[in-house]
């Protein structure tokens, strides 16, 4: 088992380059699967989720010729449809993308069920309920969701209780292949969204209103060969300006945008962290005290739950206290254990953790246990004086390209670690 074995105290400074994001192009390289016509996607980037649903494509009988650099075509010609494996569904949750464009253009799909993770129990109600409306008949079998439209699939009004980003993409995409018109009410507005159907958009389909509460698809798409850019990565973007901000360092991040990044960007200068966009990305620096202050994760363009752990981890040394609510997720504060190995004071009541500020954290060994979990342990530690060592990394592999080592070219002291 990998571990990270970090020296913290030390001030960050230089430029880091943030790839393209992890979670638009998990759907996207689902919806190659609608199509016949080859999809080239630049700016993907590498890291094991997408190396795993790489190969999830693959099982399909996706043809995938070796990458080069951050693009990749995908060649879905020669696409079978079959179940997909409860192995690969167990490793990221993100598989149960695959579903509608596979009912949508088979009219037969069957996807493992998705287990719970360490974040809460994330059910696919919402998934199903999109599917059912469209005319899907859909049962739980033996694990597996089993859904089936041998007649197609057919455009239908679909109003989501609450907005769901996986759920609006499933929707989405299996709507393009519907007969008809779709409309989703209560979509999802993540610009992660709004990038899928920007990539659908180029393979042919007819998409309006992504991005907004209220999304229209005309079915029936005759596809084309397409070519589409990811969106940068919002979430690496705002890790890295908490790198910054934690470390009283200074970083470039070449390739973020600040519009999708403005309620973090509120919460940092208020915070006593200065952000400002350049032509090339985003500066982030930091030279004054820390204040703490309240935030609460909540559906985009509010603050994201994906940058929660680490903004807590950015609170843990601040000057006073902060009350942090996790609206979005009803157990994602895995981390609040291991920041209080490292020093952090902490209380937590139901879904808000009061953070009381400390002048510093100490180096101890701690476990990451999610994505977002193992990520704030490294910022945390990175600030911490002394050694901590991060067991269990492979999450952050999941979803970080070479964060060890962008953090060292900005001066980090890190060493990964083989048993
Ligand atoms: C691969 C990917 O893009 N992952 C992101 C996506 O996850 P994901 O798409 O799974 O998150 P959702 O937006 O669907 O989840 C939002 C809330 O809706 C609930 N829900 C969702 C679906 C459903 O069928 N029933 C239901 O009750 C969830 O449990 C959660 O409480 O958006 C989350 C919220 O921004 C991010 O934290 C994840 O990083
Ligand atoms: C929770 C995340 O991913 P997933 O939805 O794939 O678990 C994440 O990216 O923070």
């Amino acid at each position: 088992m990998e571990r990270l074995l970090i020296e913290g105290g030390r001030r960050l400074e230089g430029t880091v380059q943030i790839c393209g994001a992890k979670n638009a192009a998990l759907p996207q390289l689902a919806a190659a699967l609608l199509s016949p016509e080859p999809l080239t996607l630049l700016n993907l980037p590498d890291v094991g989720d997408i190396r795993s649903m790489l190969q999830l494509l693959e099982h399909y009988g996706a043809v995938i010729p070796q990458r080069s650099g951050a693009s990749v075509t995908v060649d879905p010609a020669g696409v079978v449809n079959r179940e997909a494996p409860y192995d690969t569904v167990r490793r990221m949750r993100a598989t149960i993308l695959v579903l509608g464009p596979l009912l949508a253009r088979f009219g037969h799909a069957r996807v493992s069920q998705p287990g719970g993770c360490a974040i809460g129990a994330r059910p696919v109600d919402l998934h199903i309920k999109a599917l059912t409306a469209m005319g899907a008949e859909i049962s739980l079998d033996r694990g597996a969701i089993d859904a089936r439209a041998p007649a197609g699939l057919k455009g239908a009004r679909i109003v989501f209780g609450s907005p769901s980003v996986g759920a609006t993409e499933t929707a989405m995409m299996a709507a393009v292949l519907a007969r008809g018109e779709t409309e989703i009410m209560n979509a999802a507005r993540e610009p992660e969204v709004a990038d899928l159907a920007a990539c659908l958009v180029a393979m042919g389909a007819r998409i309006e209103g992504a991005g907004t509460h209220r999304i229209l698809i005309q079915g029936d798409t005759a596809f084309r060969k397409a070519r589409h850019e990811i969106i940068p990565d919002r979430v690496e973007a705002g890790t890295y300006a908490i790198a910054a901000a934690i470390t009283g360092g200074h970083l470039e991040l070449t390739g973020a945008r600040l519009e999708h990044l403005s309620a973090v960007a509120e919460a940092l200068e208020a915070a006593g962290v200065q952000i400002w966009p350049t032509d090339r990305g985003l500066m982030v620096s930091r030279t004054g005290r820390l204040r703490g202050i309240d935030i609460a994760s909540e559906p985009y363009p509010g603050f994201p739950t994906d940058l929660q752990a680490q903004f807590m981890a950015l609170m843990s040394i601040a000057e006073g206290a902060s009350v942090i609510r996790e609206t979005v997720f009803e157990n994602r504060f895995m981390h609040v254990p291991e920041l209080s190995r490292l020093g952090a004071n902490i209380t937590l009541q139901g879904a808000t953790a009061l953070v009381r500020g400390v002048p510093g954290l100490k180096g101890a060994p701690v476990m990451a246990t999610d994505l977002r979990a193992s990520v704030c342990l490294v910022l945390a530690a990175l600030a911490a004086e002394g050694e901590t060592v991060v067991n269990r990394i492979y999450h952050l592999d999941r979803g970080y390209e070479t964060l060890d080592k962008k953090l060292v070219r900005c001066g980090a002291h890190i060493r990964r670690l083989q048993d």
